[in-house]
């Protein structure tokens, strides 16, 4: 399984990184969710470059150009709800790619939230059969949600590869996607690796609750 972490390479993800981590900078929802969607499009970007590419010719007004456009098909897979800023931004890079939707929700199953159990209750997504499957979610915390969700788009095919997407990734939310995961066709794409989980889950430093952060907070 390849990891590509972009906090160790100057670029200016890194800007919005230190603006949606900074606690009285965060607040503000449009900058927080547009940020997401920067980094998702860098992000989506980069994994362009991973992609098969076949020969196109195109007429122009004057003449014909050969260009390389990719021959892979895309799924861009998501998770409710703090996954749809990030998706939106690899939907502007990929903007033929076909779309799924997972609703996942962690729920704390013990009075001093330390248990956590996630509950898959949606999913609308089109043929994943031998496509390059991306999923997008900004936390991967434990890893339940997205191995939940991959599971559930299983059921619609095989993907020719994944991507896992993310903006933070805990060590063991790596560990997780590692186990559950197929080693020799996954990828794992952050903007930053942070030390680990608290008592309630919660990536530490991260930024905090990525879905209230974009939406404002559930009851
Ligand atoms: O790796 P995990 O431990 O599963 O945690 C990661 C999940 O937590 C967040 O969603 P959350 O369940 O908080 O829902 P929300 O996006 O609606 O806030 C985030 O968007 C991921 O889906
Ligand atoms: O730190 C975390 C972990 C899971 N979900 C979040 O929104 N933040
Ligand atoms: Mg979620």
């Amino acid at each position: 399984m390849k990891i590509t972490d972009f906090s160790r390479t100057n670029s200016i993800i890194n800007q919005y990184m230190s603006e949606m981590r900074d606690k009285d900078y965060q607040h503000n929802r449009l900058l927080f969710r547009n940020n997401i969607m920067r980094i998702g499009e860098l992000e989506a970007y980069e994994i362009s470059k991973t992609l098969s590419y076949e020969e196109r010719e195109v007429r122009t007004p004057l003449g014909t150009a050969m260009v390389s456009v990719p021959a892979d098909k895309v799924v861009l897979a998501t998770i409710f709800r703090a996954g749809l800023p990030f998706h939106s931004g690899f939907l502007n890079i990929f903007d033929h790619a076909g779309n799924a939707f997972v609703s996942a929700y962690r729920e704390y199953t013990d009075r001093s939230h330390t248990d956590v159990s996630i509950h898959v209750e949606y999913l609308a997504t089109p043929d994943i059969d031998g496509k390059t499957l991306i999923i997008a979610d900004p936390m991967l915390a434990t890893g339940g949600s997205m191995e939940l969700a991959y599971k559930a788009l299983l059921t619609k095919g095989t993907p020719k590869n994944v991507h896992v997407a993310c903006v933070i990734a805990a060590p063991e939310g790596i560990d997780h996607i590692r186990k559950t995961f197929p080693d020799d066709r996954t990828t794992i794409w952050c903007a930053a690796i942070d030390p680990g989980l608290n008592e309630h889950k919660y990536i530490v430093p991260g930024f905090g609750d990525a879905g209230d952060l974009c939406y404002g907070e559930k009851i």
